[in-house]
């Protein structure tokens, strides 16, 4: 970080005890730090400076030992500049002021005599939860500006918006397209995308999930069949390849195909017919296949639980979509967006998300991705008692989140992080990259691999 005054974040300290103004004075490295011992001189320095955290001794003259002037200044500063984070520091028993002073609005407060470790920390995380709000605001102002790419997909992230535009391209060209992503990032909405931007626009999108339907059916919801091919098969029924005639179809989790039905896909894919079951007349299909899957299909093809040749069929393109938590931002804004949305469909209204909710939102790892958080969000509108969603309404409290605090996954995340961003400043370019993350080339090469990360350029 840079250490020139102007560059660095700015801290008002409001503390009358010189013995105290120095010793906090230079204990921030990382702060421009502003000192002020009373109420008018505070106030010159929020107007000045407008720094986005404020440290407060409750016991200002002229009243140095009460609390009426620090809560005074207080209610000054909030209501200058609402947004700044205000921390309190409080006496000896003084559990009272520290109660009043969060009803009124600060951020947090602490105990004197002051720990200045345990002070860094507060500071840090108002200036973590400040500068989250700070977005926030930006984007709730930039309302309907938002990146909205392949018509619904909502995304703010150089990544995700890369992906899409990969899309767009490949949607127009005659190739087979493979989806790969974890569970509810999104790959049936790209997939719409994708066939809203083809020739085939007009033609029907069908999709079918592979895992969730019984193995012996599936053949049956794949073909179709003719009266009387089997039990039960009292009329016939056409299947869903051939009710995406002259559109598209999406095979969901085709990871989940069992291997017999493999082998019909493959043949239906190379000569365009299909046989219903229990019929013998050959049936033309004019269809494009887009599939999905969240399993890892090199490791099914190695063990052969997934035929190579129809793999090289169906994933002339690969698309790789990242994971909720490595698209940096999109948490809060897909969050505001579903807010919205679920507000407007149970007519009713809110405000936003209280400092701690948006906190929350930025810190959990999405194990279940966008889905996970449309789910929270449907929960938690219909749940709410305030007009600003909380943490708590999001059932995001005192919650251990595992997978965020294991080391490992904590160091791939930023690895991963890391190398997407150095791809997306460079273009692509991976010599660049790989000077820019200060490894050699044949190093990056390996971790790409093994995190599945795609030069999308
Ligand atoms: N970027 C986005 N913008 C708006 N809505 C989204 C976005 N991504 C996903 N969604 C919504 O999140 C939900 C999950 O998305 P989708 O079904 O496409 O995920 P998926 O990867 O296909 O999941 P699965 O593998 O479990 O089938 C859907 O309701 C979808 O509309």
């Amino acid at each position: 970080m840079s250490d020139k005054p102007g560059l660095l974040p700015k801290l008002l300290i409001v503390e009358d005890d010189p013995g105290l103004q120095r010793q906090l004075k230079w204990s921030y490295e990382d702060q421009e730090v502003i000192i002020a011992g009373d109420r008018d001189a505070a106030l010159e320095a929020l107007r000045t400076h407008q720094p986005a955290v404020v440290t407060l001794d409750l016991g200002l003259p002229p009243d140095p030992d009460g609390v009426s002037e620090g809560f005074a200044t207080l209610e000054a500063i909030l209501a200058m500049r609402p947004a700044t984070k205000v921390i309190v520091a409080s006496g000896h028993g003084a559990r009272e002021s520290a109660r009043r002073a969060i009803a009124l609005g600060a951020f947090d407060f602490y105990h004197k005599p002051v720990d200045i470790d345990e002070l860094g920390l507060i500071v840090r995380r108002a200036y973590h939860v400040a500068t989250l709000e700070a977005e926030n605001r930006r984007l709730a102002e930039s309302g309907g500006a938002v990146d909205k790419v392949l018509g619904g997909l909502v995304t703010q992230s150089p990544e995700m918006i890369k992906v899409a535009r990969m899309v767009e391209r490949v949607a127009s060209a005659n190739v087979s397209v493979m989806l790969l992503g974890a569970s509810g990032t999104g790959k049936e909405v790209l997939a719409r995308g994708l066939h809203n931007a083809s020739a085939r626009a007009d033609g029907p999108f069908v999709a079918i999930n592979c895992a969730a339907i019984p193995e012996n059916l599936l053949e049956s919801e794949l073909f179709g069949h003719e009266r009387g091919a089997f039990t039960g098969a009292v009329k016939m029924q056409e299947g869903k390849i051939e009710l995406a005639q002259g559109g598209t179809l999406f095979l969901d989790e085709v990871g989940d195909i069992p291997l017999p039905l493999q082998v019909k896909l493959l043949r239906f894919i190379q000569e365009r017919v299909i046989e219903r079951v229990g019929g013998r007349k050959t049936i033309p299909v004019d269809v494009r296949i887009v599939c999905a899957t969240h399993q890892n299909l090199d490791e099914m093809k190695s063990s052969g639980r997934f035929r190579e040749d129809l793999y090289y069929r169906l994933a002339e393109i690969v698309v790789r979509i990242p994971a909720l938590k490595d698209r940096p931002g999109d948490a809060a804004l897909l969050g505001q967006y579903f807010l919205n949305r679920f507000a407007r469909e149970n007519g009713c209204e809110f405000k936003g998300f209280t400092p701690d909710a948006i906190a929350a939102m930025a810190d959990w790892s999405w194990p279940g991705n966008v889905r996970e958080l449309e789910n929270r969000m449907k929960r938690a509108v219909i749940m709410a008692e305030g007009s600003r969603l909380t943490a708590a309404d999001l059932d995001l409290v005192n919650k251990i989140d595992e997978a965020a605090l294991s080391l490992k996954n904590a160091r791939e995340a930023a690895d991963r992080q890391a190398i997407r961003r150095a791809l997306s400043y460079s273009d692509g370019n991976m010599s660049l990259t790989a000077k820019l993350l200060g490894i050699s080339r044949p190093t990056l090469y390996d971790l790409m691999k093994q995190y599945g990360i795609e030069n999308a350029a």
